[in-house]
């Protein structure tokens, strides 16, 4: 495996409050899939829309960021607009307000595609319905032909995910895609993402709070604390035995019955279980 992304020493500030990044380094082989995990404020958000070229103006960015060999700080936004979709994009909690509500979701997955391969509208059409159909819908005309509100939270993350993987990007950031969704729409939504990433060979940063989430997904984790990452290591090891007090204190307040990735998270029979083979106290 190679470096695809190399984040050094990334260091972000908005007006005079203290920088939301001090220090940040981050890195992501290609196909791997890092999960970022940290209090709120920590700087996942700020650090993955860093990596997307989509800070405002008034962040001060000091530091590096290299995506598959190119360094982004002090990229111009029409080359970075290049790069969003053929190299890396990003998919975010709330997908209302990343879709546009006027245009029908087909077409706004179309417009995705076309903007970085210059295909026809048969060709974008053939190739949204292809990729709709691989985010798990078994009718993908009649989703393409709705509108987001005529779809549930967890329909529109998958169109969300569709438009996101549809120009084969080596990286795809997830900031807590499923994190607006319930129990059992966020499974669907991660099985999805899981196949398609895994079909598409692309790497991950996935930001949750949710521990058992990130060790379905993902074999490695990062750990964020006032703007920079204090842990990383394999899932196993930063959930198993944390090196840091900070991630330990994580784990615990999880109450995470940690699950190795690619086995299933524990049901309620297997605690029931757990719980009757320990006795009565
Ligand atoms: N546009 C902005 N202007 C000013 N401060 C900002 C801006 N965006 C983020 N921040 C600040 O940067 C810090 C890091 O925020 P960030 O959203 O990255 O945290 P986070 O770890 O993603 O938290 P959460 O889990 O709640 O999403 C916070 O103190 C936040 O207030």
């Amino acid at each position: 495996m190679s470096a695809l992304l190399e984040i050094t020493d990334l260091t972000v500030a908005f007006g005079r409050r203290p920088p939301a990044l001090r220090g940040v380094d981050l890195v992501v082989e290609d196909g791997q899939r890092l999960g970022l995990i940290g209090e709120s404020g920590s700087g996942k958000t700020v650090t993955a829309l860093a990596v997307m070229g989509l800070l405002p103006d008034t962040a001060r960015v000091r530091g590096s960021i290299r995506l598959g060999g190119r360094e982004l700080v002090g990229l111009r936004d029409k080359e970075m607009a290049r790069l969003r979709g053929d190299l890396v994009s990003m998919i975010f909690q709330e997908p209302m307000t990343a879709l546009d509500p006027t245009m029908r979701t087909g077409r706004q997955v179309a417009e995705a595609f076309r903007l970085h391969r210059g295909a026809d509208a048969g060709r974008a059409r053939e190739a949204v319905l292809a990729m709709l159909t691989a985010v798990g819908f078994t009718d993908a005309a009649r989703i393409a032909d709705s509108y987001p509100y005529q779809l549930s939270g967890g329909q529109r993350q998958r169109v969300m995910t569709a438009m996101a993987l549809i120009n084969s990007p080596r990286l795809v950031l997830c900031d807590e895609p499923t994190t607006a969704l319930d129990v059992t729409v966020q499974a669907t939504v991660l099985r999805v993402l899981d196949e398609v990433l895994d079909a598409e060979g692309a790497a991950c940063l996935f930001i949750s709070h949710d521990l058992a989430v990130v060790s379905q997904l993902c074999s490695d984790v990062a750990v964020m604390l006032d703007g920079t990452v204090v842990e990383r290591g394999s899932a196993q090891q930063v959930f198993d035995a944390p090196a840091h007090a900070y991630t330990a204190g994580l784990v615990a307040t999880s109450r995470l019955d940690l699950v190795v990735p690619g086995s299933r998270l524990p049901t309620v029979a297997d605690h029931v279980g757990r719980a009757r083979s320990r006795g009565p106290r």
